[in-house]
């Protein structure tokens, strides 16, 4: 699959810098006048007309790029007061502030300061990247009255105080606030970093535009493959990193056979408990699986008579069963959890695991695995589990606890980290469910899918479509990792296309739909 766009951490990004600078093919002073110059142009784009801007310069680089947006905002005939700080700044930085005091004043960065005079736009470049602890003293006060501040603020980089590790402002809760600084506008430099799309990231940071500052040879000449991507990305990129998947509409031969788009095996609850599965094995059907099984208890397989006519069914009582089931080598893909039951989806896993086919593990599959300790040493790398953050909580407590607390320093531990941590130790794909999505592999591989505009996704039996997603694709072929981040894709623009009064039983015959818009040449 081809994993979006990459996403570097603030380390790489820096090492990146470096061996430009190095290079000797750019210079700081270039790269911060390239920064500065496309916030400038971000910003007379979307305000045409010359107006008044307060710029904020921090004691850093980012500062020193709100000196050149200064400079070019004041040549561009705005009315432009620079709040800034009587530090000593490296050489470069140096260099772009004396430029900027040739033209104008600079006041000192305060609270009373900032509100003295009306502003059209206020520029955030007090800290980027090198955000290091909380701030304090009289700059945490400037970002608290930025916070409430009337006119619409442009982020350097980030709106300050956020870690772009990890989404969350240093020293301050984790959950949304009403302090949260949150901009208009964000332009950020070269590519996004993971606190672009974590947490609070994208919503304070509004509109994300990530600008070319010239580094991409660099980036381009690392030898390592993207370990952090993010899923069709919904911010504007100046090149062409985001590219589609075709193969999903694509037959897997010239001469297709139901079996050789797999055969996919929906584990159900007991008698009036099947509802859940049967939006799992729906959207199997519907995401192209070549068959797709509903297997309850031989009791409940009344309850899903003609529900749809395309889905097969098959009593399946206790372990034995299912390995019975599992004879049949053209079953490659397993779901077990949604509605089963915490004590049948401990005996099907006990069944199941040890036949190492393609497996989704959601709802009580999760709670069954986080009883049960030995069953977490029988996951292997086909499984994929699908928590929700509790869920998490419940089988990684250790490093749920990690994201407890205020993060004291930068880079902060991360939802990004816990997805990671958590899926090196139970060797198997983990995708950790939220606006942020993060998929993550045993191997360090990543993927983000933001779905902060689908707050209607938020609805009973979504997570049940979503597993039932998953196991389709496995079935399709799709390896653990492409299978979790395409399904998180479709499954968010199933709900964005649905809109909002969504509720799951929507969700699966938007697919179709989606598909059109995913692939829609190889599919026709
Ligand atoms: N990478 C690129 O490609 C390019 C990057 N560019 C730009 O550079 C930015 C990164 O610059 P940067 O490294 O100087 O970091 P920045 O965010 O300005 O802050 C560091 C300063 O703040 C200080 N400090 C830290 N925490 C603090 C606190 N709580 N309270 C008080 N002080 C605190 C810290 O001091 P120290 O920790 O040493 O005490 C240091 O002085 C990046 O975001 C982008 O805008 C472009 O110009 C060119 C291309
Ligand atoms: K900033």
């Amino acid at each position: 699959m081809s994993a979006g766009c990459e996403i570097l951490t603030t380390a790489q990004m820096r090492a990146i810098e470096t061996t430009a600078m190095n290079s000797g093919s750019v210079t700081g002073l270039q790269l911060m006048e390239r920064a500065g110059r496309a916030v400038a142009d971000q910003v007379r784009l979307r305000w045409p007309k010359a107006g008044r801007a307060t710029v904020l310069c921090g004691p850093g680089n980012n500062g020193s790029d709100g000196f050149v947006v200064a400079r070019l905002l004041r040549r561009a005939g705005w009315r432009v007061r620079v709040l800034g700080m009587d530090n000593r700044p490296g050489p470069d930085a140096d260099h772009m502030k004396r430029q900027w005091l040739a033209m104008g004043g600079l006041e000192p960065l305060d609270a009373a300061v900032l509100h003295a005079q009306p502003a059209d736009i206020v520029v955030d470049a007090i800290f980027g990247t090198g955000l290091a602890r909380p701030p304090s003293g009289p700059l945490a006060e400037v970002l608290e009255s930025l916070a409430t501040h009337p006119a619409p603020v442009v982020a350097v980089d980030c709106p300050s105080g956020l870690c772009l590790d990890s989404g969350a402002f240093l020293g301050r809760p984790r959950q949304v606030s009403d302090r949260d600084l949150r901009a208009r506008l964000t332009v950020a430099f070269d590519s996004p970093k993971p606190g672009h799309l974590l947490e609070r990231g994208p919503e304070c940071c509004g509109e994300l535009v990530i600008a070319d500052i010239g580094l991409r040879p660099w980036r381009e000449a690392r030898t390592q493959q993207p370990v952090l991507t993010a899923i069709w990305p919904r911010f504007a990129i100046p090149d062409a990193r985001c590219i589609q998947d075709n193969r999903l509409g694509k037959q897997s031969s010239s001469h297709p056979h139901k079996f050789s788009h797999g055969h996919a095996l929906v584990l159900a609850g007991g008698r009036g408990k099947g509802g859940a599965a049967r939006l799992s094995a729906r959207a199997a059907l519907r995401i192209g699986a070549g068959l797709v099984t509903i297997a309850p208890p031989l009791d409940a397989l009344p309850d899903h008579v003609g529900q749809p006519d395309a889905l097969m069914r098959r009593g399946i009582d206790d372990d034995a069963a299912l390995h019975d089931a599992l004879g049949d080598a053209r079953i490659n893909a397993l779901c077990i959890g949604p509605g089963s039951g915490v004590n049948r989806a401990e005996m099907l896993l006990r069944a199941a695991l040890p036949a190492r086919r393609a497996t989704v593990l959601d709802a009580d599959a999760l709670t069954a695995l986080s009883q049960a300790a030995d069953l977490m040493g029988a996951l292997h790398p086909a499984c994929v589990l699908t928590p929700h953050g509790g869920e998490f909580a419940r089988l990684f407590p250790d490093l749920a606890g990690h994201l407890d607390g205020l993060p004291a320093k930068g880079p902060a531990y991360s939802r990004l980290d816990a997805a990671r941590d958590a899926a090196a130790r139970c060797g198997a794909v983990v995708l950790l469910k939220g606006p942020d999505t993060i998929i993550a592999a045993p191997d360090g591989q990543a993927r983000i899918h933001s779905a902060f505009d689908v707050p209607w996704l938020a609805t009973a039996g979504a997570g049940d479509v979503l597993a039932g997603i998953i196991t389709g694709l496995l079935a399709r072929g799709f390896q653990p990792l492409d299978a979790a981040s395409l399904g998180a894709l479709i499954h968010a623009k199933a709900a964005r296309a649905f809109g909002p009064g969504l509720i799951a039983d929507d969700l699966p015959d938007m697919i179709p739909q989606v598909l059109r818009q995913l692939t829609c040449r190889s599919i026709r």
